[in-house]
């Protein structure tokens, strides 16, 4: 049931109004004055607000201006009542905000059919908020509203000088879940992840999906080991959470998560930075193994100037992360223990699986030279991506990990990172490439000839 707050100075327009929205079906309530209706409003929730123009004390024009200020309230729709029919009066109050202007002695008919109008309006603005605000698919804040909200507790906790902490997780390899059960099954992950999010997180922790399998929290008035805390119970869930990938499905499957947070104990010079260096953590927690949350305050301090590359920079460096376990070395690039995993261990289906990555992509870093070259990016993309893709499935996770970065960069028009990333993934294929074509010189012979 909707609710109406009637604000007028005389006592019989208010009893008249009452009467006639409780007999349309609304909940009705008045006062006589504009100091105690913006009190009611700080108070109480309201649909929609009937505002006498002239009144002793502050006048409704001035209480209108108020409620269209305020950010909690402006959106309720105002109808302005007033005995002044002057159209001076009447644009006055359309330009402060008001959403209607209807004159005194109103006819009810014409009255309770504005109304009608201005409640079926804010209807079809909030649904169109909710749209443009929320991830279609998890229900929680999209990328926009993310930002937006976070950008606001950022500030809130300059002014307050409080605790506030970011993180960032990614959902580890996701792909093989569309790979292997279908991009459904997939997206039903999303949504349960997202649901133990919302059970994990409290009300006020900021929770948004950034893109794909990427969602972020921030947590107002928090320290980092609080975050951290948090952040720990939710991957330790997530471990467990055992997900039924269809209707039909017979076994369940499970999905970890890595982490990366950060704090503004380390003076961050905004939001932007924030997220950056949580960002940094999250792929330190993705190439030091996986499904683990870091604390990226933690991490080497970083050269301001190098900042902005940095995200490219820590997959091209010339060490490979040092594997946990050692692994046997046959094909350099490439961790045998994931490529063969994803064949479940048929060595001889991996090395034709190899044999076949060769011939399709052994020529991509000239491909991919010559479209960014010609500055053909759609199709410098599609490479980037397809090479990500296939780099994942055999195992190449160093070539996979620079793809990704690059296939980033080219989605984010990032043009100046292009040439940097391009020559991380050409020297990345070379090793790889030249490790198939002498581990299987012979298949790759038998092939072609
Ligand atoms: N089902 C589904 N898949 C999505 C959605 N958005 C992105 N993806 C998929 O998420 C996958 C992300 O894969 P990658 O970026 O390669 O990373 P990953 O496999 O998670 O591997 P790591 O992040 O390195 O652990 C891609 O296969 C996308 O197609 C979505 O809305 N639904």
């Amino acid at each position: 049931m909707y609710k109406i707050l009637a604000v007028d100075d005389a006592k019989d327009t208010l009893l008249l109004l009452e009467f006639d929205l409780s007999a349309e079906g609304y909940q009705v309530m008045t006062t006589d004055a504009a100091d105690s209706a913006l009190r009611l409003l700080e108070k109480e929730h309201f649909d929609l607000i009937l505002l006498d123009m002239y009144m002793p004390g502050i006048t409704g024009m001035a209480a209108l201006e108020v409620i269209k200020r305020k950010e909690a309230l402006q959106h309720i729709p105002v109808i302005m009542l007033s005995a002044a029919d002057g159209e001076d009066e009447i644009v006055a109050a359309l330009e402060l905000g008001a959403d209607d202007y209807v004159t005194k002695p109103y006819i009810a008919k014409v009255l309770l059919a504005r109304i009608r109008t201005s409640l079926r309006l804010m209807e079809k603005n909030r649904e169109l908020e909710i749209l443009a605000t929320t991830d279609f698919l998890t229900g929680i804040n999209n990328r926009g509203r993310f930002y937006e909200l976070a950008s606001k507790a950022f500030i809130e906790s300059v002014r307050q000088k409080s605790g506030l902490v970011l993180a960032m997780f990614d959902i580890d390899l996701f792909k093989q879940v569309n790979d292997n059960y279908g991009h459904e099954a997939g997206d039903k992950v999303l949504v349960e992840y997202t649901q133990l999010m919302g059970k994990v997180f409290r009300e006020y922790d900021i929770l948004g999906r950034l893109g794909g399998e990427e969602f972020a929290v921030c947590f107002p008035y928090t320290v980092i080991e609080e975050a951290i805390n948090a952040c720990e119970r939710f991957r330790l869930c997530l471990e467990q959470h055992a997900i039924l990938p269809g209707k039909q499905a017979q076994e369940t499957l499970f999905v970890t998560v890595s982490i990366g947070v950060a704090s503004t104990t380390i003076a961050s010079p905004g939001l932007d930075d924030l997220i950056r260096r949580a960002d940094l953590g999250l792929y330190e927690a993705k190439n030091t193994g996986r499904n683990k949350t870091i604390n990226a305050d933690k991490l080497q301090p970083i050269n301001e100037t190098q900042a902005p590359l940095i995200d490219y920079i820590d997959t091209m460096n010339d060490e490979e992360p040092a594997p946990k376990v050692p692994q046997p070395q046959e094909f350099p690039g490439i961790d045998q223990k994931i490529g063969l995993g994803n064949v479940l261990g048929d060595k001889s289906l991996f090395k034709e699986i190899l044999v076949m990555f060769y011939q399709d992509h052994h020529d991509d870093k000239e491909k991919l030279q010559s479209a960014l070259s010609a500055k053909d990016h759609a199709t410098a993309k599609h490479l980037a991506h397809t090479l990500k893709g296939v780099a994942s499935s055999v195992g190449a996770m160093a070539l996979f990990e620079r793809a990704k970065v690059l296939d980033k960069a080219l989605s984010g028009g990032e043009k100046e990172q292009y040439q940097l990333l391009f020559e991380g993934v050409a020297a990345e294929l070379i090793k790889v490439m030249a490790g198939i074509e002498q581990e299987l010189a012979e298949q790759l012979h038998n092939v072609s000839s």
